[in-house]
Protein backbone atom coordinates (compact mmCIF):
# COMPACT_ATOMS: atom_id res chain seq x y z
CA UNK A 1 0.00 0.00 0.00
CA UNK A 2 1.23 3.50 -0.83
CA UNK A 3 1.92 6.03 1.93
CA UNK A 4 -0.02 8.71 0.07
CA UNK A 5 -2.08 8.57 -3.07
CA UNK A 6 -3.60 11.55 -4.85
CA UNK A 7 -6.33 10.41 -7.20
CA UNK A 8 -7.44 13.10 -9.65
CA UNK A 9 -7.14 15.56 -6.79
CA UNK A 10 -8.39 19.08 -7.51
CA UNK A 11 -8.72 21.95 -5.10
CA UNK A 12 -9.85 25.58 -4.91
CA UNK A 13 -9.46 27.84 -1.84
CA UNK A 14 -12.81 29.35 -0.73
CA UNK A 15 -11.97 32.73 -2.22
CA UNK A 16 -10.36 31.70 -5.43
CA UNK A 17 -10.03 29.65 -8.55
CA UNK A 18 -8.89 26.05 -8.90
CA UNK A 19 -5.21 25.89 -7.80
CA UNK A 20 -4.70 22.13 -8.18
CA UNK A 21 -6.19 20.28 -11.09
CA UNK A 22 -6.58 16.52 -11.49
CA UNK A 23 -3.34 15.64 -9.70
CA UNK A 24 -2.63 11.91 -9.59
CA UNK A 25 0.52 11.05 -7.67
CA UNK A 26 1.61 8.02 -5.68
CA UNK A 27 4.13 8.37 -2.86
CA UNK A 28 5.42 4.91 -1.95
CA UNK A 29 6.02 3.93 1.66
CA UNK A 30 9.60 4.84 2.55
CA UNK A 31 9.96 7.26 -0.37
CA UNK A 32 11.82 10.55 -0.19
CA UNK A 33 9.58 12.62 -2.42
CA UNK A 34 10.29 16.17 -3.49
CA UNK A 35 7.54 18.45 -4.79
CA UNK A 36 9.01 21.17 -6.97
CA UNK A 37 7.94 23.70 -9.57
CA UNK A 38 7.69 27.43 -10.15
CA UNK A 39 6.25 29.88 -7.65
CA UNK A 40 2.47 29.63 -7.33
CA UNK A 41 2.39 26.15 -8.92
CA UNK A 42 0.48 24.71 -5.96
CA UNK A 43 3.34 22.94 -4.11
CA UNK A 44 2.38 24.14 -0.61
CA UNK A 45 -1.29 23.42 -1.24
CA UNK A 46 -0.47 19.85 -2.31
CA UNK A 47 1.71 19.35 0.79
CA UNK A 48 -1.07 20.72 3.02
CA UNK A 49 -3.50 18.27 1.45
CA UNK A 50 -1.44 15.34 2.79
CA UNK A 51 -1.98 16.60 6.34
CA UNK A 52 -5.64 17.35 5.64
CA UNK A 53 -5.11 21.08 6.34
CA UNK A 54 -6.47 21.41 2.84
CA UNK A 55 -9.46 21.21 2.81
CA UNK A 56 -10.28 20.57 6.55
CA UNK A 57 -8.84 23.85 7.85
CA UNK A 58 -9.21 26.13 4.83
CA UNK A 59 -12.51 24.84 3.49
CA UNK A 60 -12.85 25.36 -0.26
CA UNK A 61 -13.77 22.91 -2.97
CA UNK A 62 -12.17 19.53 -3.53
CA UNK A 63 -12.42 17.04 -6.36
CA UNK A 64 -10.97 13.54 -6.44
CA UNK A 65 -9.34 12.18 -3.26
CA UNK A 66 -6.23 11.87 -1.15
CA UNK A 67 -5.59 8.49 0.43
CA UNK A 68 -3.26 8.48 3.43
CA UNK A 69 -2.25 4.97 4.44
CA UNK A 70 -5.02 3.72 2.16
CA UNK A 71 -7.78 5.74 3.90
CA UNK A 72 -9.56 8.66 2.28
CA UNK A 73 -8.36 11.74 4.20
CA UNK A 74 -11.75 13.43 3.93
CA UNK A 75 -13.09 10.69 6.22
CA UNK A 76 -10.60 11.62 8.93
CA UNK A 77 -10.23 14.68 11.13
CA UNK A 78 -6.99 16.70 11.10
CA UNK A 79 -6.28 15.31 14.58
CA UNK A 80 -6.53 11.73 13.34
CA UNK A 81 -4.38 12.52 10.31
CA UNK A 82 -1.73 14.14 12.52
CA UNK A 83 -1.09 10.75 14.13
CA UNK A 84 0.18 9.59 10.76
CA UNK A 85 1.43 12.80 9.19
CA UNK A 86 3.83 15.22 10.88
CA UNK A 87 3.88 18.60 9.17
CA UNK A 88 6.50 21.33 9.38
CA UNK A 89 5.20 24.49 7.75
CA UNK A 90 7.28 26.93 5.72
CA UNK A 91 6.70 29.38 8.58
CA UNK A 92 8.00 26.85 11.13
CA UNK A 93 8.40 29.50 13.85
CA UNK A 94 4.61 29.82 14.03
CA UNK A 95 4.52 26.17 15.16
CA UNK A 96 6.74 26.83 18.19
CA UNK A 97 4.54 27.67 21.14
CA UNK A 98 6.45 26.79 24.33
CA UNK A 99 9.10 28.62 26.36
CA UNK A 100 11.73 25.88 26.58
CA UNK A 101 12.98 23.28 24.14
CA UNK A 102 11.81 20.35 26.32
CA UNK A 103 8.32 21.85 26.77
CA UNK A 104 8.05 22.33 23.01
CA UNK A 105 8.80 18.69 22.22
CA UNK A 106 6.73 17.39 25.16
CA UNK A 107 3.67 19.41 24.07
CA UNK A 108 2.23 16.76 21.75
CA UNK A 109 2.77 14.01 24.33
CA UNK A 110 0.82 15.71 27.12
CA UNK A 111 -2.35 13.80 26.30
CA UNK A 112 -0.61 10.54 25.37
CA UNK A 113 -1.08 8.88 28.74
CA UNK A 114 2.70 8.54 29.22
CA UNK A 115 4.17 9.22 32.67
CA UNK A 116 6.34 12.35 33.32
CA UNK A 117 9.47 10.20 33.24
CA UNK A 118 8.49 8.48 29.99
CA UNK A 119 7.78 11.86 28.39
CA UNK A 120 11.13 13.19 29.60
CA UNK A 121 12.87 10.21 28.08
CA UNK A 122 11.04 10.47 24.75
CA UNK A 123 11.89 14.17 24.59
CA UNK A 124 15.60 13.48 25.15
CA UNK A 125 15.70 10.67 22.59
CA UNK A 126 13.96 12.85 20.00
CA UNK A 127 16.20 15.85 20.65
CA UNK A 128 19.24 13.61 20.19
CA UNK A 129 17.84 12.40 16.84
CA UNK A 130 17.64 15.96 15.51
CA UNK A 131 21.02 17.01 16.89
CA UNK A 132 19.70 19.09 19.81
CA UNK A 133 20.78 16.77 22.65
CA UNK A 134 21.27 18.51 25.96
CA UNK A 135 19.34 21.67 25.01
CA UNK A 136 16.21 20.63 26.97
CA UNK A 137 16.22 23.63 29.30
CA UNK A 138 17.22 26.25 26.70
CA UNK A 139 14.77 29.03 25.81
CA UNK A 140 13.24 28.51 22.36
CA UNK A 141 13.63 32.22 21.65
CA UNK A 142 17.40 31.95 22.09
CA UNK A 143 17.90 29.25 19.43
CA UNK A 144 19.37 29.91 15.98
CA UNK A 145 17.20 29.58 12.85
CA UNK A 146 18.61 26.12 12.10
CA UNK A 147 18.04 24.97 15.69
CA UNK A 148 14.45 26.24 15.59
CA UNK A 149 13.88 24.33 12.36
CA UNK A 150 15.27 21.17 14.00
CA UNK A 151 13.07 21.80 17.02
CA UNK A 152 9.97 22.09 14.82
CA UNK A 153 10.96 18.75 13.26
CA UNK A 154 11.50 17.23 16.74
CA UNK A 155 8.08 18.39 17.92
CA UNK A 156 6.37 16.45 15.14
CA UNK A 157 8.85 13.56 15.17
CA UNK A 158 8.17 12.81 18.83
CA UNK A 159 4.71 11.63 17.81
CA UNK A 160 6.37 8.98 15.55
CA UNK A 161 4.49 9.89 12.37
CA UNK A 162 4.88 7.45 9.47
CA UNK A 163 4.99 10.41 7.09
CA UNK A 164 6.84 13.71 7.45
CA UNK A 165 5.78 16.66 5.28
CA UNK A 166 8.02 19.72 5.21
CA UNK A 167 7.54 22.91 3.25
CA UNK A 168 10.86 24.46 2.15
CA UNK A 169 12.63 23.10 5.25
CA UNK A 170 15.92 24.82 4.50
CA UNK A 171 14.69 28.14 3.17
CA UNK A 172 16.14 30.27 5.96
CA UNK A 173 19.46 28.45 6.19
CA UNK A 174 22.95 28.87 4.75
CA UNK A 175 24.19 26.00 2.52
CA UNK A 176 25.79 24.20 5.48
CA UNK A 177 22.63 24.46 7.60
CA UNK A 178 20.51 23.32 4.65
CA UNK A 179 22.74 20.27 4.11
CA UNK A 180 22.44 19.46 7.83
CA UNK A 181 18.64 19.50 7.71
CA UNK A 182 18.56 17.31 4.59
CA UNK A 183 21.02 14.84 6.11
CA UNK A 184 18.76 14.62 9.15
CA UNK A 185 15.70 14.00 6.93
CA UNK A 186 17.64 11.39 4.99
CA UNK A 187 18.59 9.60 8.23
CA UNK A 188 14.93 9.53 9.26
CA UNK A 189 14.01 8.31 5.79
CA UNK A 190 16.58 5.51 6.02
CA UNK A 191 14.95 4.49 9.31
CA UNK A 192 11.63 4.06 7.50
CA UNK A 193 9.88 7.44 7.64
CA UNK A 194 8.27 8.52 4.37
CA UNK A 195 9.51 12.06 3.68
CA UNK A 196 7.73 14.58 1.46
CA UNK A 197 9.37 17.99 0.99
CA UNK A 198 8.47 21.05 -0.99
CA UNK A 199 11.74 22.39 -2.41
CA UNK A 200 12.47 24.69 -5.33
CA UNK A 201 16.28 24.51 -4.99
CA UNK A 202 16.84 21.03 -6.35
CA UNK A 203 20.62 21.11 -5.79
CA UNK A 204 19.83 20.52 -2.11
CA UNK A 205 18.02 17.22 -2.65
CA UNK A 206 20.21 15.50 -5.27
CA UNK A 207 21.80 13.04 -2.83
CA UNK A 208 18.57 12.11 -1.09
CA UNK A 209 15.42 12.18 -3.25
CA UNK A 210 13.93 8.97 -4.60
CA UNK A 211 11.10 10.73 -6.42
CA UNK A 212 10.61 14.25 -7.77
CA UNK A 213 7.17 15.58 -8.70
CA UNK A 214 7.02 18.72 -10.82
CA UNK A 215 3.95 20.93 -10.53
CA UNK A 216 3.21 23.72 -12.92
CA UNK A 217 0.12 25.91 -12.93
CA UNK A 218 -1.65 23.50 -10.58
CA UNK A 219 -1.07 20.40 -12.73
CA UNK A 220 1.37 17.57 -12.20
CA UNK A 221 3.72 18.06 -15.10
CA UNK A 222 6.08 15.13 -14.49
CA UNK A 223 7.12 12.62 -11.87
CA UNK A 224 10.10 10.28 -11.82
CA UNK A 225 13.43 9.70 -10.14
CA UNK A 226 16.00 12.51 -9.98
CA UNK A 227 17.65 11.63 -13.32
CA UNK A 228 14.39 11.26 -15.21
CA UNK A 229 12.90 14.43 -13.79
CA UNK A 230 15.93 16.64 -14.36
CA UNK A 231 16.30 15.33 -17.92
CA UNK A 232 12.64 16.22 -18.50
CA UNK A 233 12.96 19.68 -16.93
CA UNK A 234 16.05 20.34 -19.08
CA UNK A 235 13.92 19.93 -22.19
CA UNK A 236 11.22 22.37 -21.02
CA UNK A 237 12.08 26.06 -21.54
CA UNK A 238 9.90 27.14 -18.61
CA UNK A 239 11.38 24.54 -16.20
CA UNK A 240 15.00 24.54 -17.39
CA UNK A 241 16.01 27.26 -14.93
CA UNK A 242 15.10 24.94 -12.05
CA UNK A 243 17.76 22.38 -13.06
CA UNK A 244 20.72 22.58 -10.60
CA UNK A 245 23.92 23.90 -12.17
CA UNK A 246 25.72 20.58 -11.63
CA UNK A 247 23.11 18.84 -13.76
CA UNK A 248 23.02 21.67 -16.28
CA UNK A 249 26.73 20.98 -16.84
CA UNK A 250 26.16 17.21 -17.05
CA UNK A 251 23.22 17.49 -19.45
CA UNK A 252 25.05 20.02 -21.64
CA UNK A 253 28.12 17.78 -21.80
CA UNK A 254 26.00 14.77 -22.68
CA UNK A 255 24.20 16.76 -25.36
CA UNK A 256 27.41 18.07 -26.89
CA UNK A 257 29.62 14.96 -26.65
CA UNK A 258 27.13 12.10 -26.89
CA UNK A 259 28.71 10.70 -23.71
CA UNK A 260 26.48 9.16 -21.07
CA UNK A 261 27.58 10.39 -17.65
CA UNK A 262 26.66 9.08 -14.19
CA UNK A 263 23.77 10.35 -12.04
CA UNK A 264 25.84 12.99 -10.25
CA UNK A 265 24.65 13.55 -6.71
CA UNK A 266 27.55 15.65 -5.50
CA UNK A 267 30.27 17.89 -6.95
CA UNK A 268 32.80 15.29 -5.79
CA UNK A 269 31.17 12.54 -7.90
CA UNK A 270 31.15 14.89 -10.89
CA UNK A 271 34.80 15.81 -10.39
CA UNK A 272 35.83 12.15 -10.04
CA UNK A 273 34.04 11.12 -13.22
CA UNK A 274 35.36 14.08 -15.22
CA UNK A 275 38.85 13.41 -13.92
CA UNK A 276 38.62 9.77 -14.99
CA UNK A 277 37.37 10.77 -18.43
CA UNK A 278 40.18 13.32 -18.84
CA UNK A 279 42.76 10.66 -17.89
CA UNK A 280 41.29 8.16 -20.38
CA UNK A 281 41.30 10.82 -23.08
CA UNK A 282 44.88 11.77 -22.19
CA UNK A 283 46.02 8.13 -22.41
CA UNK A 284 44.19 7.66 -25.74
CA UNK A 285 45.82 10.80 -27.14
CA UNK A 286 49.33 9.82 -26.07
CA UNK A 287 48.96 6.24 -27.42
N1 LIG B 1 -5.00 30.65 1.77
C1 LIG B 1 -5.14 30.89 0.47
N2 LIG B 1 -6.28 31.43 0.00
C2 LIG B 1 -6.46 31.66 -1.34
N3 LIG B 1 -5.54 31.36 -2.27
C3 LIG B 1 -4.38 30.81 -1.85
C4 LIG B 1 -4.12 30.55 -0.47
N4 LIG B 1 -2.88 29.99 -0.36
C5 LIG B 1 -2.40 29.94 -1.62
N5 LIG B 1 -3.29 30.42 -2.51
C6 LIG B 1 -3.12 30.49 -3.98
O1 LIG B 1 -2.98 29.16 -4.46
C7 LIG B 1 -2.03 29.11 -5.53
C8 LIG B 1 -0.97 28.08 -5.20
O2 LIG B 1 -0.27 28.54 -4.05
P1 LIG B 1 0.83 27.64 -3.33
O3 LIG B 1 1.33 28.43 -2.17
O4 LIG B 1 0.28 26.30 -3.08
O5 LIG B 1 1.95 27.54 -4.48
P2 LIG B 1 3.50 27.25 -4.34
O6 LIG B 1 3.88 26.49 -5.56
O7 LIG B 1 3.80 26.65 -3.02
O8 LIG B 1 4.11 28.71 -4.41
P3 LIG B 1 5.44 29.32 -3.75
O9 LIG B 1 6.60 28.57 -4.34
O10 LIG B 1 5.41 30.75 -4.20
O11 LIG B 1 5.29 29.14 -2.27
C9 LIG B 1 -1.48 30.54 -5.68
O12 LIG B 1 -2.17 31.14 -6.74
C10 LIG B 1 -1.83 31.19 -4.36
O13 LIG B 1 -2.05 32.57 -4.54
Amino acid sequence: MAAVEFENFSYAYPTGEVVLEQVSLTVAKGAFTVITGPSGAGKTTLALAVAGVVPHYFGGRQGGKVLVGGVNSSQRSMGELSEQVGTVLADYESQLVAMTVAEEVAFGLETSGLSRNEIKQQVSVTLAKVGLAGLEECQVAGLSGGQKQRLAIASVLVMSPAILVLDEPASALDPEGAAGIYELLYDLNCQGTTVIVVEHQLARILPYASQVAVLQGGSLEFTGDVSQTLAYMWQQPELKLGVPSLWAIKLTLEQETGLSLGAWKTERQAAEELNRLTCIKGVARSA
